[in-house]
């Protein structure tokens, strides 16, 4: 006898497969030209880039910079918290007034993911609206919440998150190249950034055939940058064919993606793919996200460089501190309406 909460169970036709394609071309890219800072070696590396953000939406970037070692502790210091029992991870629970800290009962299109995160801010504090309420104009600072073990959990999600902040403004700047803006067009608007690092547990799944560690979605902030572990479980949705594709581990490397902002800006040049990732009965996984975001006062449109009279803007401007925050409300709580999605603000 099997047993899951009804809560966790994706309808028929999103329910994972039990056999997996391996993706054969998600680009694999050294990041080592921008070490030497030549021109022509950056100019070839933006136009890689440029290549997988249009086929692929994702990409692996290696010799990135970031150190080994400050992976290898963020990774121990998840483990340890997620191994504790739940009434001491509770204690740092996020709740409406906070949305970080640790959480067991994230809903992705109102239902259940297999999971448990615990989610930190890179500013400190991080300003947002204080609701979703377009009306509302009153804001609010987001403080995070830090558990008392493992003792250097703290300095480790600390640490890594500066790590990902410098990478991200790397990738950021060779994607502005590589749609033919200046490099540092889009710094701007992460000047009071909402980015966050998440850690992700997948538990071990007695019914990994019904449920899913995170339903289908597609990242609405700017890019992500995924550290996963050697298990494997995340797929993509290859533009080619609509095929769930499974994004196999390579040790080291990291996993970038564009998010909803990016594909905005560069006015669909660059879509936002949708992406999910399974469990299993076996082996529980790990994953650590960095969603670097807007600032949240940011309005996000197609980036006026990139549109003219043949390639006209295919968005209605929108504001990336409501719409996220309008996000976040559904991903806390099951609600009975569909979720907030870029497609809204499409111009017919
Ligand atoms: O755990 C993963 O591999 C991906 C998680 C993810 O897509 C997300 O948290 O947005
Ligand atoms: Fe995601």
């Amino acid at each position: 006898m099997r047993e899951v909460n009804e809560a966790f169970i994706q309808s028929i036709e999103h329910r994972p497969k039990s056999t997996t394609i391996d993706a054969q071309g998600i680009p694999l890219i050294d990041l080592s030209a921008l070490n030497s800072n030549h021109s022509d070696g950056i100019a070839a590396l933006a136009a890689e880039i440029g290549g997988a953000c249009e086929n692929w939406g994702f990409f692996q970037v290696i010799n990135h910079g970031v150190p080994p070692s400050f992976r290898e502790k963020i990774e121990q210091a998840s483990r340890l918290f997620f191994l504790q029992p739940g009434e001491e991870k509770r204690k740092i629970a996020r709740d409406e007034a906070n949305p970080m800290g640790f959480y067991d009962s994230e809903h992705t299109k109102n239902v259940r993911d297999w999971k448990q995160v615990f989610d930190f801010t890179v500013e400190i504090p991080t300003v947002i609206p204080a609701s979703h309420e377009p009306e509302d104009v009153e804001l609010r600072e987001v403080f995070n919440q830090w558990p008392q073990y493992p003792p250097n959990f703290r300095e480790a999600c600390e640490e890594y998150a500066q790590e990902m902040e410098k990478l991200a403004y790397k990738l950021l700047e060779l994607i502005s190249l590589s749609l033919g803006l200046p490099s540092d067009r889009l710094n701007n608007f992460f000047e009071s950034q909402t980015s966050f690092t998440r850690l992700n547990y997948y538990p071990r799944c007695p019914t990994p055939d019904l449920a899913l560690g995170v339903g289908r979605h597609k990242d609405s902030g700017a890019l992500t940058i995924l550290a996963q572990d050697d298990v494997g479980g995340l797929e993509v949705k290859r533009k080619t064919d609509g095929e769930w594709v499974r994004v196999k581990p390579t040790p080291s490397a990291f996993i970038v993606n564009v998010g909803d902002v990016i594909q905005v800006w560069s006015n669909d040049k660059y879509e936002s793919v949708e992406h999910r990732v399974k469990v299993n009965s076996e082996r529980e996984r790990f994953s650590i996200p960095f969603f670097f975001n807007p600032t949240h006062s940011v309005t996000v449109a197609p980036i006026k460089e990139l549109t003219c009279e043949r390639n006209p803007a295919r968005y209605k401007p929108y504001n990336w501190g409501k719409f996220h925050t309008t996000r976040n409300l559904s991903n806390f709580k099951k609600l009975n309406v569909e979720n907030i999605q870029i497609y809204h603000f499409r111009l017919s």
